[in-house]
């Protein structure tokens, strides 16, 4: 945010926000974010920093992100109070926390997310019983029928601040995807040589064009994003490397980021891809067991060790979104890089649709920092920001691929994952390739007819043979 804004990347929130600043107002509030923004980075643990550039970040039409700085300044302030003695000092203190809950109460309003809203207001009526403020909106919310805990915003891929090298995919990024592709079941010994290529897709025209058509906010979408060619430009899809037979199999995709819901039931259970585990290979650090040397390595080199003896209980079991986050922040804890700079995450599409979404407070912003903390990460550092944590769930729920598993026609569980070569499968309805999880969360594509070498190689992201499937 302390960057030049590029102010035809995105378009804020304005059919959330009724008002627009005027073009000189909004200007000196993005000069005062830049400030605040390069104030945090120096001094991170600054609560009244954090709640001026949510006021600021809300007036400009980001109440999401203004909510994360709000909550910030909020836990700031009550751990400051745990070591504060001078009583000017804690009067101060006080003044910024409620400040801070009136930003906070404020952006969720925006958000309209009026459940949310009651419950932090409460939670400063009880903290401030003499905020007349405070007393008033409660007695407000608590009046107003809350028909949904969601509120909506509009899903953001990335910010006017968003570094270009977070817009587009780099070429080191396709680079190693490539050679992932090139190496896959690849084995010289038999002459065997991989199936797979990674290409530029037409289909990135043919999306523009439809997005455009679709897109209810195109006013606002044009007015405020002039340029986004590039963006559009950057789509690839999987190409046959060679001539495939029907019934080939195409491609053997494992992941760190899946999760299995229904799992827990099951006594033996590889705690990296969820396949049920007869001969398990046991972790050593903990009851942790895996189905291959493959699932173990790949958990304790990539994540295992940030999440492993840590208490998850306050975790939703069978929420998949929620799991997968947990996953990929924990894998780039354990990597110590900005979340978009991971491999895994700088390979996926930042493409998605501006239509707004269901939008939780807790879900989207107080649960990944709960597991930032739960992994010993400072969530007050700049790659944490909320924006970033926000695009990281955007690029997660574009690209993940969910389904049911099935054992006599009995869904006996449910899994998803978002794969490191999978997920840059083009859908067709009239797909020549076909994929399955087989009850775990590694991928394995086949092919449904002959595939000529040069053809795109496309699969059907939903309702395959009349099960629940999607991606
Ligand atoms: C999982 S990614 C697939 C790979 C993606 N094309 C890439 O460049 O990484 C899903 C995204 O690809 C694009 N996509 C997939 N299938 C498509 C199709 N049949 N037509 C247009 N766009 C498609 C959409 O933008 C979708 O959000």
């Amino acid at each position: 945010m302390a960057t030049a804004w590029e102010s035809g990347a995105t378009h804020p929130d304005w059919h959330t926000i009724k008002w627009k600043p005027s073009a000189e107002k909004r200007d000196a509030l993005i000069t005062a974010v830049q400030a605040d923004t390069s104030v945090l980075a120096r001094s991170p643990h600054v609560a009244h920093r954090w709640q001026t550039r949510g006021n600021r970040l809300v007036a400009l039409g980001y109440p999401d992100i203004a909510a994360g700085d709000a909550y910030k300044a909020t836990l700031l302030c009550v751990k400051s109070l745990e070591y504060l003695t001078s009583p000017s000092l804690i009067r101060r203190n006080q003044d910024t926390h409620q400040l801070a809950y009136r930003t906070l109460l404020h952006a969720l309003k925006h958000l309209h997310c009026d459940h949310d809203a009651l419950v932090y207001c409460r939670e400063a009526q009880n903290a401030y019983p003499r905020n007349r403020v405070f007393k008033k909106s409660l007695k407000h919310l608590e009046r107003h029928k809350i028909k949904t805990e969601l509120g909506f915003v509009a899903r953001k891929p990335f910010f006017p601040w968003t570094a270009p090298q977070h817009l587009c995919r780099q070429p080191q990024i396709l680079e190693l995807a490539r050679e992932e592709f090139e190496a896959n079941l690849a084995d010289e010994s038999r002459g065997f040589t991989a199936a797979c290529e990674l290409s530029k897709t037409p289909l990135a025209r043919s999306a523009a064009r439809g997005e455009k058509r679709k897109s209810r906010f195109r006013d606002a979408e044009d007015a405020e994003t002039p340029d986004l060619s590039k963006i559009r430009e950057d789509s690839y899809g999987v190409y046959a490397a060679k001539d495939v037979q029907a019934g080939e199999l195409l491609l053997l995709d494992h992941t760190v980021i899946g999760y299995a819901s229904g799992a827990e039931e099951t006594i033996n259970h590889c705690a990296n891809c969820y396949a049920d585990t007869p001969h398990p290979l046991y972790a050593g650090c903990c009851d942790a067991v895996f189905c291959s040397g493959t699932c173990e390595n790949l958990s304790l080199n990539e994540y295992h060790k940030v999440m492993c003896g840590k208490d998850l209980s306050w975790l939703r079991k069978g929420d998949h979104l929620q799991w997968l986050l947990f996953r990929c922040l924990a894998m780039v804890v354990q990597a110590d890089v900005h979340p978009l700079d991971h491999p895994l995450v700088a390979r996926l599409t930042a493409r998605s649709s501006a239509r707004p979404e269901p939008f939780s407070f807790i879900e989207c912003i107080v649960k990944p920092l709960r597991m930032l903390d739960t992994f010993g990460a400072d969530f007050f550092q700049p790659q944490y920001d909320t924006s970033v944590l926000v695009t990281l769930q955007t690029r997660i729920s574009t690209n993940y691929w969910n389904c049911g598993v099935y054992k006599r026609n009995q869904r006996i569980r449910e899994c998803s994952g978002v794969n490191p070569l999978y997920s840059f499968f083009n859908h067709s309805c009239q797909a020549n390739g076909e994929w399955n999880s087989n009850n775990s969360t590694t991928i394995v594509v086949t092919a449904l007819e002959d595939i000529k070498k040069g053809e795109e190689i496309t699969i059907a992201y939903v309702a395959v043979h009349g099960r629940d499937r999607k991606r």
